[in-house]
């Protein structure tokens, strides 16, 4: 299937490209609320490289089914669009493909909703196979009702702005027949894709986890980098970040605690990328700890807390513990709202992802959280027994070292109980819990 993205468009020209963004008010609804979803749909805009002129809003009592707005507003649109030379009219609300067919027909421009901006980003952004397949799936499944508008629409743009229509009823389904064989053959792929992963995370099944989840562009990945001291920067786009990177907080640690960065989330995510990207999310799904990230300088963050735990609960991870971390304080002139903040969310932290000593105490936090769940308990191995030191040395922390009276070493260590299962046969004491001695699991040689 022929195929053609804003961003070609974009490339195609040496001025950007420009749009008029729409945005609708219906009764009860608050303008404050639309203004912050169309500032939202002007920065996702802006990450895929297109300008916005300029923005019309109309109050409604209800939808209408044709083209959602009255004639009248349509033919404002139209002449804004004309006046500005912009080459997309984006809408805040979803649309029908009857209705981007008929807003195209009256404006004559591209139209387009917010799942097909935020679609487009993603194709952008993907880079690993599982990103770029899961994507695929998801924008198929998108175009899959649309093709007709669609399929005139990418004709349009190849034919250099030429409005050709009608491909005919049997061209069209045959198109929808080809998507239809791509979205199987794809999600045979990401099938196998997600049992490669599947097996890579059984790998690491006695190691913790935690996944840093939280709205796109609040600090994910610049916490990943302050947090395993990497050269990862973040940047300041829409889902820069599409596939999950995994790294050990500190290689040091013991047990080594595994942190994954991921595809952010924002309000309305297209379900079908929900859907595709659940392979993806299976980091989040099965980590012990989630950091769940928030931009605290942006003044409705609520909201992005409220979305992030729907997204969550969407994906079957509601019920993983949840560390709040209030990042870009650095950008707050209230000096009162990390004490809100505080007694608000007990446990939270609130931070700067670019600040050593800040991400230094969410560490500690981090690892205070572990120690709680962590068993101690003693285990005597003889040295010829090599995959079981190994195992101590890579997954226990070992608080003390001696020998038995037969030779063997014995260790008095604290380790997952995942681990301990794999030692139970070298088990020589089980301590209690509470009496174990606090320790850091950094070992004493970490100094920072
Ligand atoms: N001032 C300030 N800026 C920050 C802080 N943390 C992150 N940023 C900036 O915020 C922008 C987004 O950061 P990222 O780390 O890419 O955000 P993300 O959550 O990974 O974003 P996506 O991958 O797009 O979902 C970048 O420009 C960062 O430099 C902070 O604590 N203070
Ligand atoms: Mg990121």
């Amino acid at each position: 299937m022929e195929e053609s993205t804003i961003q070609e468009v974009v490339s195609s020209q040496s001025e950007p490209a420009g749009a008029i963004l729409v945005g609708i008010l219906l009764s009860g609804e608050s303008f404050e609320k639309l203004k912050e979803d169309l500032d939202e749909l002007e920065s996702l805009l802006d990450t895929l490289g297109v300008r916005v002129h300029g923005r019309i809003v109309q109050k409604r009592h209800r939808l209408t089914a044709k083209t959602l707005l009255g004639t009248g507003k349509v033919d404002e649109i139209k002449e804004l669009a004309e006046s500005y030379n912009a080459d997309w009219v984006v809408f805040d609300r979803a649309l029908s493909p009857p209705q981007v067919r008929n807003l195209e027909e009256m404006t004559c421009k591209s139209v387009m909703d917010r799942t097909g901006v935020i679609l487009e980003i993603f194709s952008k952004h993907a880079r690993t196979n599982q990103a770029k397949t899961q994507v695929e799936i998801a924008r198929l499944e998108y175009l899959l009702p649309r093709l007709t508008g669609a399929w005139t629409h990418f004709q349009r743009q190849a034919g250099g702005g030429v409005r050709s229509r009608g491909m005919g009823e049997k061209q069209i389904e045959i198109d929808r027949r080809r998507a239809r064989e791509r979205i199987a053959k794809l999600q045979k792929q990401l099938d196998q894709i997600r049992k490669e992963k599947q097996t890579q995370r059984k790998a690491r099944s006695q190691e913790l986890k935690v996944a840093i989840v939280g709205y796109t562009n609040s600090g994910k990945t610049t916490l990943m980098k302050s947090l395993t001291r990497a050269t990862v920067a973040g940047k300041n786009e829409l889902f820069a970040t599409l596939d999950t990177n995994i790294k050990a907080i500190d290689p040091r640690t013991r047990p080594k605690i595994l942190l994954s960065d991921t595809v952010g989330f924002i309000r309305n995510l297209p379900h079908s990328l929900v859907e595709s990207f659940k392979s993806t999310l299976d980091e989040v799904r099965e980590a012990d700890l989630l950091l769940h990230v928030v931009d605290v300088s942006y003044h409705s963050y609520e909201d992005h807390i409220r979305i992030t735990r729907q997204v969550l609960e969407e994906i079957g991870a509601g019920d993983v513990p949840q560390l709040m971390v209030f990042n870009k304080s650095d950008l707050l002139d209230d000096p009162i709202l990390p004490r809100v903040l505080k007694a608000a969310y007990p446990g939270s932290q609130t931070l700067s992802a670019n600040s050593p000593e800040e991400v230094n105490q969410l560490r500690d936090h981090i690892y205070g959280f572990f120690r709680k769940n962590l068993v101690s308990y003693s285990v005597a191995i003889d040295i010829s027994e090599q995959t079981a030191l190994s195992k101590v040395y890579n997954n226990c922390l070992i608080l003390k070292t001696d020998y038995d009276e037969t030779g063997k070493m014995v260790f008095y260590v604290q380790s997952t109980r995942a681990t301990m299962a794999k030692l139970r046969k070298y088990i020589v004491e089980l301590e209690d819990d509470e009496s174990s001695e606090e320790k850091s699991m950094e070992p004493d040689y970490v100094t920072d």
